[in-house]
């Protein structure tokens, strides 16, 4: 069996992290194979619930599970880790402004970009969760200038997964059977799900697409605002469905993509479609060797521009607000 894997988990007392780190434990985002050591960095007053699930982790008596460490600095929190996830962030409060989000999540990713450069492992993985989750990613790999860029991700995987399945009961096909989804843009409503090179059990995307009534007014927004249609019935925002998207996205990110298909992530961007190099944005991506590469190639009508571009802006001015705080 290999040496343990250091998984650094922030918020691991808030309701993502309760829904995440027994599937960590399990096994179930690096494989059967690959033994885990917790990290759990969560805030003074957090840190008594995380001591409780870090007892009913160990109840769990995982096979995998090396070790739990529960740390409210992010400085030992961050050492040696290997893969980290950030779920821990300030919610939107009542009267916040986007500016004030943006000001309060940066006094969280600064920091913690920070702690990862001075003492993550070489091979460190980064996946931010936390909204504004694309600029959050940006602030964190802004403050961590000797870690490739490449390593901080942000994720749309979660609204991906949502895609697949809004298309597979359109179309009345298992969900296994739909192939080539596309998150394009920021993790918020203007994101762009892009059916066109979609394959559903065999038949192109592009002509469920074509019912564009079906499209624009059911297929986008279901997905676009599935965040706020869960919040709205639940009464709490998404959790298992979240934490059940970051499984996904690390462990394909870690043992690679199936062939045949792609997968969405926000990625830094090298300036591929056009979206402007060093933003964090979904694009198609797929993974081999460890490292997300962004698909190449696609066409994208002038609706498709039109709805990536619009998203894109909105990323640009999250960018030029972070930069005007000096937290990039
Ligand atoms: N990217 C995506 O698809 C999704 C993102 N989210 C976002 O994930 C985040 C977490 O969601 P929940 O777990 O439901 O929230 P929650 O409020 O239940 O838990 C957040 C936890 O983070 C902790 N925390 C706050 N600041 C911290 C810091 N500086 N260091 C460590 N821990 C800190 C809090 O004490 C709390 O326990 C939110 O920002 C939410 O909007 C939620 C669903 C999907
Ligand atoms: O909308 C929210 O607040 C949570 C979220 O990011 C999602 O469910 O996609």
């Amino acid at each position: 069996m290999t040496s343990p894997v250091n998984v650094t988990v922030t918020g691991a007392a808030g309701q993502i992290g309760y829904a995440l780190l027994f599937r960590i434990a399990s096994g179930q985002m690096l494989g059967p194979d690959t033994p885990v050591r917790l990290r759990l960095l969560e805030i003074p007053q957090g840190v008594k619930a995380a001591e409780g699930t870090a007892m009913e982790l160990d109840d769990c008596a995982f096979p995998l599970l090396a070790g739990i460490d529960i740390f409210d600095d992010p400085t030992p929190a961050f050492e040696g880790t290997n893969v980290a996830l950030l779920v821990g962030a300030r919610p939107r409060g009542p009267g916040m402004e986007r500016g004030d989000l943006l000001e309060a999540n940066g006094g969280i990713f600064k920091p913690q970009g920070q702690a990862i450069n001075a003492g993550a492992a070489d091979d460190v993985r980064v996946l931010v969760v936390g909204n504004p989750a694309n600029t959050n990613a940006l602030i964190a790999a802004s403050n961590a200038p000797d870690v490739p860029k490449d390593r901080f991700t942000a994720m749309t995987r979660l609204d991906h997964n949502r895609a697949l399945t809004q298309v597979a009961k359109r179309a009345g096909v298992p969900v296994s059977e739909v192939r080539k989804m596309t998150i394009w843009g920021n993790h918020s409503a203007t994101q762009y799900p892009d059916l066109f090179h979609a394959d559903v059990a065999g038949t192109p995307g592009a002509r469920l697409a074509e019912d564009r009534e079906w499209l624009e007014s059911t297929f986008i927004p279901t997905v676009a605002k599935r965040g706020a249609a869960i919040i709205d019935a639940r009464g709490a925002s998404s959790a298992a469905s979240a934490a059940n998207a970051a499984i996904d996205h690390v462990h394909d990110w870690v043992l690679g993509t199936p062939e045949g298909d792609w997968t969405s992530a926000g990625v830094v961007s090298d300036g591929s479609y056009g979206v402007p190099t060093g933003l964090i944005s979904s694009f198609p991506v797929v993974s081999r060797g460890g490292s997300w590469e962004i698909v190449q190639g696609l066409e994208l009508s002038d609706f498709s521009r039109g709805r990536v571009d619009a998203s894109v802006a909105e990323l640009q001015e999250e960018r030029q607000a972070v930069e005007e705080l000096g937290l990039v």
